[in-house]
């Protein structure tokens, strides 16, 4: 995989999103929410369609809106469905995502990435809008939701919601990206700064409440967990975000314990897939594809003691059931939720 960077700054360029159609209640994009009529296409090493993940678990929308998940290492044609019987995704029936896109747009040029919606009965690429799926997750799809299910983006708490993923996003979930693929000096200090400065922000905040915002489990917890979990597996060596590793972060450390050990976060985390995805993947950084065996996991198992913070997680709500059994995660090293 090329990773696109600036020449003169050696920033790393991220691709824009392309697909940006909206499946919503009214169906005003000519996508209504129907059950069964998606699939969330996914890689469970990538912490954007991670975020996705989480949420279907917390809302109960599994059996709604099925998922397909990638081989987490991409060939010259990108993500594909070599874990499954005969390489094909056994619903789509295709072998790589790039034929959603390609179904959606035959003139499509630009990278082929998830998390990616695909309408099953067209085969065509929905949207591949990340930040926005989630949102409408949540939002739109209400009629599937199952009982019990929290409310992850409340009305009255998303101006402070959006502010604290607007600065997550540039100095947490990107900023990771930016230090890992920058190719000059100031590119990476700049990016590495900013990274640890906000994550002390955060712990600051993070002390004396159990979750970012209001005192229940928001978007804004899932869009910092999905960076958190793999920060110490791959952030801190791979992309040389190594000022403390996460376990050398008191309070961050506890708060994605907490949260890991929350049903719907990490029964969707495959530290298999996260490690073989990026030291395989990106050459640049990582010539050699030799994939670290370490770190020891079991520390995400034991007590974080965040309950003494008070808070509810589901709010009025109730947390969700097991994984679907054929979504269980093995867990090779160690770490189980
Ligand atoms: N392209 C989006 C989607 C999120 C993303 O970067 N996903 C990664 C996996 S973690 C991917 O699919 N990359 C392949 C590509 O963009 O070609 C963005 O960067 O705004």
């Amino acid at each position: 995989m090329t990773i696109p960077t600036d020449p003169e700054t050696g920033e790393f360029r991220r691709s824009a999103n392309h697909f940006d159609a909206r499946i919503t209640a009214d169906g005003r994009d000519g996508w209504p929410v129907e059950a069964g009529r998606y699939r969330l296409v996914v890689s469970r090493a990538c912490p954007w369609a991670s975020r996705g993940l989480v949420v279907r678990r917390l809302l109960g929308l599994e059996s709604a809106l099925s998922v397909a998940v990638a081989d987490p290492i991409q060939d010259d044609k990108s993500w594909r469905f070599t874990l499954d019987p005969g390489g094909r995704d056994p619903v789509l029936g295709i072998k790589y995502l790039a034929e959603a896109y390609h179904a959606a747009d035959p003139h499509y040029l630009d990278g082929i990435s998830v998390p990616a919606i695909v309408d099953i009965p067209s085969g065509r690429l929905v949207t591949n809008d990340y930040p926005r799926i989630t949102l409408d997750l949540s939002t739109e799809w209400t009629s599937l939701h199952r009982s019990g299910a929290p409310e992850l983006y409340p009305e009255r708490l998303r101006d402070e919601i959006d502010a604290v993923n607007a600065g997550v996003y540039a100095d947490v979930n990107a900023a990771v990206y930016q230090a890992g693929f920058a190719t000059r000096q100031s590119a990476y200090e700049d990016a590495y700064h900013r990274l640890f400065t906000m994550l002390d922000v955060l712990s600051e905040r993070l002390e004396r409440q159990r979750y970012l915002v209001g005192d229940t489990i928001t978007e804004a917890d899932i869009r910092l967990f999905t960076t958190l979990v793999r920060f110490d597996p791959v952030y801190h060596g791979h992309f040389k975000c190594n000022r403390n590793k996460l376990a050398e972060m008191p309070v961050l450390w506890a708060y994605a314990r907490d949260l890991f050990q929350t049903p719907g976060f990490g029964d969707t985390v495959d530290f298999d897939h996260i490690k073989r995805h990026y030291y395989a993947v990106h050459e640049q950084v990582n010539p050699t594809r030799i994939v670290p065996l370490g770190p020891e996991l079991s520390g995400w198992t034991t007590p974080h003691h965040r309950e003494q913070l008070g808070g509810r997680p589901f709010g009025d709500g109730t947390p969700p059931g097991p994984p679907p059994e054929d979504e269980r995660i093995e867990a090779k090293d160690g770490a189980t939720s």
